[in-house]
């Protein structure tokens, strides 16, 4: 698991740990680790590295990195990197955004090792036109409401001159607890993060400002995270996996109640990615039963509603459900089953005009646009962008009033469940490729699949969205149907049961 912290957990842990330990040394940790980093790709790059020192060596030496450095201990970790760069040959000069409020050892040491400081706007920028390296110390997890004006010039300079820029932390503009981004941000090459993950390095917006994220251990407990993000192993433990003892039902029955007239392909996508998910058994009610075992002849059938269909372990209910007295008759069949249920696309709107009530067997598959439906259905107000920018706390706010799961679909997938104190998950497979029709029928199909297998609903969501980003990016970089996601799914399942 890749945990991440709030600034509040991070800035109790360097307190509690600073006063253990002499001045100043947790800066040297961070400043080292960044040099580092800066150090690699001046040589060419860390995988490039081993075995060609000499090269890189070379490269290093009389190479030119210009630091922007902010008025906080973001910037004094950028003068002190910038020091030990000085000290191996590279020509570093500091530009100063704050003057005289700039951190002071900082400064010193960088004079020491024959770094440059300046405060000239016109000498920064030239220095940026013929940098190697551009390290970003603006603010750090200090930043408060966005870049400055001040710091834009800086900022676009840097993304003209073409090179590598290292963020320090985080990328100056991204809130650190939310990943929001308020007007411009620096667009990082790497970022280099001290002590644990911020969440705004996880979730987008921020996260695709972060580029590759590194982690510097400084030996701080920050103790329980805001946000973890699961990584194969996590995978490989949570999947479902059928013992000797295992015969169909054992293993769970998912029930599929979705497509309609209109939209039989719905429910045929659902049905594809359930065979998928590790459930023993796929039972589907509604009007596209001849369309789904024509294609799964596997699959049990019922043209009625949920009742007809027989004892599953858990529904999935809503992806091309349409609406109307029919599609109303289902949600609510599904629901009074007492299994666990996901909701999904039509059945979360139709959810939405219900109100709000607390059902913690329930799992939510919103996008953006139906997590704007569910909070009015709430009495919250609220746009598809706002919900877009600040994606964690939107899935928080949902899944607290309507006291379930929240799986929040987007370019950054976010999974919270009811307990506000526990950390919310951010999907780390994603792809822009996932951005089309018919995705997140195979994605609620899988879920409510591990559903059914016996996953908790936090898990069955942020686990079917890691196999769901994986198996698209199976198929290939490029663009993907939605049927070939389903097809692949075997394919990354085994690649995460086989890596562990
Ligand atoms: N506390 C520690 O022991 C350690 C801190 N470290 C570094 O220290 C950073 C935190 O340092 P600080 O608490 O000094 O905070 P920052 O350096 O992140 O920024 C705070 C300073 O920036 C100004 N500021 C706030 N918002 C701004 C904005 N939007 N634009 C421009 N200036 C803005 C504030 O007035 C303040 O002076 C971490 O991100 C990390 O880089 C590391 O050295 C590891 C150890
Ligand atoms: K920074």
């Amino acid at each position: 698991m890749r945990y991440a912290h709030t600034v509040e957990r991070v800035r109790a842990a360097e307190e509690s740990l600073m006063r253990r330990l002499p001045e100043g040394a947790l800066m040297q940790r961070a400043a080292a680790g960044l040099a580092a980093t800066c150090l690699q790709l001046l040589a060419g790059g860390a995988e490039r590295g081993a075995g060609r020192r000499g090269r890189g060596s070379r490269r290093v030496y009389g190479s030119r990195v210009v630091l922007l450095v902010g008025s906080g201990d973001n910037g004094g970790d950028a003068l002190f990197a910038g020091a030990r760069l000085a000290a191996r040959g590279v020509r570093v000069t500091a530009v100063l955004l704050a003057g005289e409020r700039t951190h002071a050892a900082g400064s010193a040491a960088l004079l020491g090792a024959g770094g440059v400081l300046t405060q000239d706007q016109a000498a920064g920028l030239a220095q940026l036109g013929r940098a190697d390296l551009v390290v970003d110390g603006i603010v750090g997890i200090g930043g408060r409401g966005g870049l400055r004006d001040s710091a834009l010039p800086y900022v676009r300079a840097a993304e003209r001159a073409g090179v590598p820029v290292v963020a320090v932390d985080l990328p100056s503009g991204v809130d650190a607890d939310t990943g929001e981004v308020a007007g411009a941000a620096v667009r990082a090459t790497v970022t280099v993060t001290f002590g644990t993950h911020k969440p705004g390095l996880l979730v987008d917006p921020g996260a695709q400002y972060a580029g590759v994220v590194r982690l510097v251990e400084i030996g701080i407990e920050p103790g329980p995270a805001a946000v973890e993000a699961l990584q194969h192993a996590d995978v490989a433990g949570l999947l479902p996996r059928p013992t000797a003892e295992s015969d169909k039902y054992r293993r769970g029955v998912v029930g599929i109640a979705a497509g309609s007239d209109r939209y039989p392909g719905a429910a045929v996508l659902a049905v594809s990615s359930a065979l998928h998910g590790g459930a023993g058994a796929v039972r589907y009610a509604g009007p596209a039963a001849a369309e789904v075992v024509r294609a799964h002849p596997e699959v049990l059938v019922t043209q009625g509603g949920p009742k007809a269909a027989g004892r599953v372990q858990a529904w999935v209910v809503g992806p091309g459900l349409s609406d109307g007295p029919e599609a109303e008759r289902t949600l609510e069949e599904a629901l009074a089953a007492g299994v666990p249920v996901l909701v999904d696309a039509d059945g979360l709107r139709l959810l939405a005009r219900r109100g709000a009530a607390p059902r913690a067997e329930l799992l939510l598959t919103p996008h953006a646009g139906e997590a704007v439906a569910l909070l009015a259905g709430a009495g919250v107000e609220a746009t598809r962008e706002q919900v877009e920018g600040a994606r964690i706390g939107y899935a928080r706010r949902i899944a607290e009033l309507y006291g379930c799961t929240v799986l929040l679909k987007g370019s950054t997938t976010v999974v919270a469940g009811p307990d506000p104190a526990a950390p919310v998950r951010v999907n780390p497979t994603g792809t822009p490729w996932l951005a089309t029709a018919g995705s997140g029928d195979v994605l609620s199909g899988l879920a409510g699949s591990l559903l059914a297998a016996g996953l908790a609903p936090v898990d069955a969501g942020s686990v079917a969205a890691y196999l769901h980003g994986l198996a698209a990016r199976t198929v290939g970089e490029g663009p993907v149907t939605a049927a070939e996601v389903a097809a692949a799914l075997p394919a990354a399942w085994r690649g995460v049961t086989g890596a562990a």
